[in-house]
């Protein structure tokens, strides 16, 4: 019975079925920020394009402006206008902003929530969305105790028997372990864990997603997946760009807790942890947990560690201010821009091999990426000038923006002399698949709507990642002043420096 037979792709291949939304209503949080017009908005147009929404799909919109339904739904169309992925369709939009309602209102503010549960409601009525309500927290994370309270106060978070509730809360979930588990302690009294549904949008990306197929699809890699091949580690997530608009948000919180306890650990999580025993949301979270209560500290953070803020410089041909001179931003704030880290992950596979993990804003350019970097071979039979051309061998998988994946190794120079020069295998996404990836959000939307909880990550990996991130926290808080770097570089001279130490450097991507 070829159903009997086990096959850990099944449930990606079932997933190749059209999954639709079904009737819903989504309250957009923080409707006016940075992520919602980038992100969100933009990416509930291209389900909607797609087909994936129903068509009563409700939206409302949530934030501190004197707004009425029509300027939510014009904000919300230049939003689209500018960051879809799919083209402006006019019978699209029409029916997307028919059931587009805005509430103005303060999160503190209890008249403000029974006006959103009143228009909630109304809207549910209007469109025949069932009862069924998606709560969607883009905002900044001290708010999120507030909301899901007044979900709770409002009414808002209890659903008739037949409907659904589901709660998405963005990420960094907390600031450090003690107050991502009270947050969840607020969250859980509210709201069952089934319901609660985690962002961290880079596992929403395909990119991401095929670092699990290309290990466990294939025997090509998985055998040389350890210790005894990989010399280290190197995972990156590098912006250009700076902190923009975002400085209530960014200050205070820093590169460290904005991306390295969550993308960058799940990176890591994708990279360290053992086959899954399905695609289930159950068994990939189990070996992701395995992992990351793997991941070691070094005993010297001061070495191990490198944190950084970016000074004025030269970009794109501009030049650009420095991080202490952005608006909104204190003259002496200490908030890292830029963190890099070493960790150790203690596993049979893994013992010895060091990963280590950067990111930072105002770098040379957007490149998000995960090297595997092979041992070097003892190269025994070919003189030194015949290798001098080599490096070690690597396998790249390019989350972004050149999606896809390289594998660089060393080939003969043609000629009469036998030496060796570093030649790339490329697979890109777009010379391969004729599929365009969709935006990680929208994914991650569509999963939340249908209720399909893989992808997210669940209260156990985000605690572990702070306890991976609170001593490195800790220490920083000690060391004083972040170093300054220049924007349109590669980060500070310590993070250059803590590599070096290891006889190792970073990768210029
Ligand atoms: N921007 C990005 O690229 C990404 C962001 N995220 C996450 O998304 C979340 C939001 O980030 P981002 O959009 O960048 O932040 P912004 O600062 O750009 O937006 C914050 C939003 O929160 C609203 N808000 C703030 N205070 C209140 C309040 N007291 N009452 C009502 N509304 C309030 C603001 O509305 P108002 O107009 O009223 O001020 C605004 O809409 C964060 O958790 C972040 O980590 C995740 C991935 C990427
Ligand atoms: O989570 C975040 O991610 C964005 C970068 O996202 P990407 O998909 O473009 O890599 C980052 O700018 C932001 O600071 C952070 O909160």
């Amino acid at each position: 019975m070829p159903g009997a037979v086990p096959n850990p792709l099944r449930d990606v291949l079932d997933r190749r079925l059209p999954r639709i939304a079904g009737p819903s209503v989504l309250v957009l949080f923080g409707v006016t920020g940075d992520l919602a017009r980038k992100k969100l908005l933009p990416a509930i147009y291209d389900l909607a394009n797609r087909g994936l929404l129903p068509p009563g799909f409700g939206l409302v919109g949530f934030a501190r402006r004197d707004w009425a339904h029509q300027d939510f739904a014009q904000v919300a169309h230049e939003a689209v206008r500018e960051h879809a992925r799919t083209p402006f369709r006019e019978d699209v939009w029409r029916q997307l902003s028919e059931g587009m309602r805005f509430v103005p209102g303060e999160l503190h503010d209890d008249d403000a929530f029974d006006k959103l549960a009143d228009t909630v409601r109304e809207l549910d009525a209007d469109r025949g969305t069932g009862g069924n309500y998606a709560f969607y927290l883009s905002l900044p994370p001290k708010l999120f105790p507030t909301v899901v309270t007044q979900l709770k106060r409002s009414g808002l978070a209890e659903s008739e028997e037949h409907a659904w509730r589901r709660v998405v809360i963005e990420k960094p979930f907390g600031h450090d372990l003690k107050s991502a588990q009270d947050l969840n302690a607020v969250v859980d009294d509210v709201f069952p864990p089934q319901s609660v549904f985690r962002i961290d949008h880079y596992l929403g990306k395909e990119t991401v997603q095929n670092l699990m197929a290309l290990r466990f699809a294939n025997t090509l890699f998985e055998p040389i997946w350890n210790r005894s091949y990989i010399d280290h580690v190197q995972i990156t997530m590098a912006e250009d760009i700076g902190v923009g608009g975002r400085a209530g948000y960014y200050d205070g919180i820093g590169a460290a807790r904005d991306v390295i306890q969550n993308h960058l650990l799940q990176l890591l999580a994708l990279v360290a942890m053992e086959e899954p025993l399905s695609f289930t949301a159950d068994a990939i979270r189990a070996e992701k947990e395995k992992a990351l209560s793997a991941v070691e500290l070094p005993e010297d953070l001061e070495t191990a560690t490198a944190r950084g803020q970016y000074a004025a410089g030269w970009q794109g041909g501009a030049s650009v201010v420095g991080y202490l001179e952005e608006e909104g931003i204190p003259s002496d704030s200490t908030t890292e821009t830029y963190a890099a880290i070493k960790l150790g992950v203690n596993t049979r596979r893994w013992a010895g091999v060091p990963f280590y993990l950067r990111t930072g804003k105002r770098l040379g350019r957007r490149v998000t990426e995960v090297a595997l970097v092979f041992q070097r071979t003892a190269n025994r039979v070919f003189s030194h000038t015949a290798t001098e051309e080599q490096g070690a061998n690597s396998l790249v998988i390019r989350v972004q923006p050149d999606e896809g994946v390289t594998l660089r190794f060393g080939s003969k120079v043609p000629g009469a002399a036998m030496e060796v020069r570093d030649v790339s295998m490329d697979f890109s996404y777009g010379e391969s698949f004729t599929e365009a990836s969709p935006e990680a959000y929208e994914r991650l939307i569509l999963d939340v709507l249908i209720g399909d909880p893989p992808l997210f990550p669940r209260q156990e990996e985000v605690e572990l990642s702070w306890r991976i991130l609170d001593p490195i926290e800790e220490h920083w808080v000690k060391a004083g002043r972040p170093e300054q770097y220049e924007s349109g570089a590669w980060g500070p001279k310590s993070a250059h420096e803590l590599l070096a130490r290891d006889g190792r450097q970073w990768r210029r991507p």
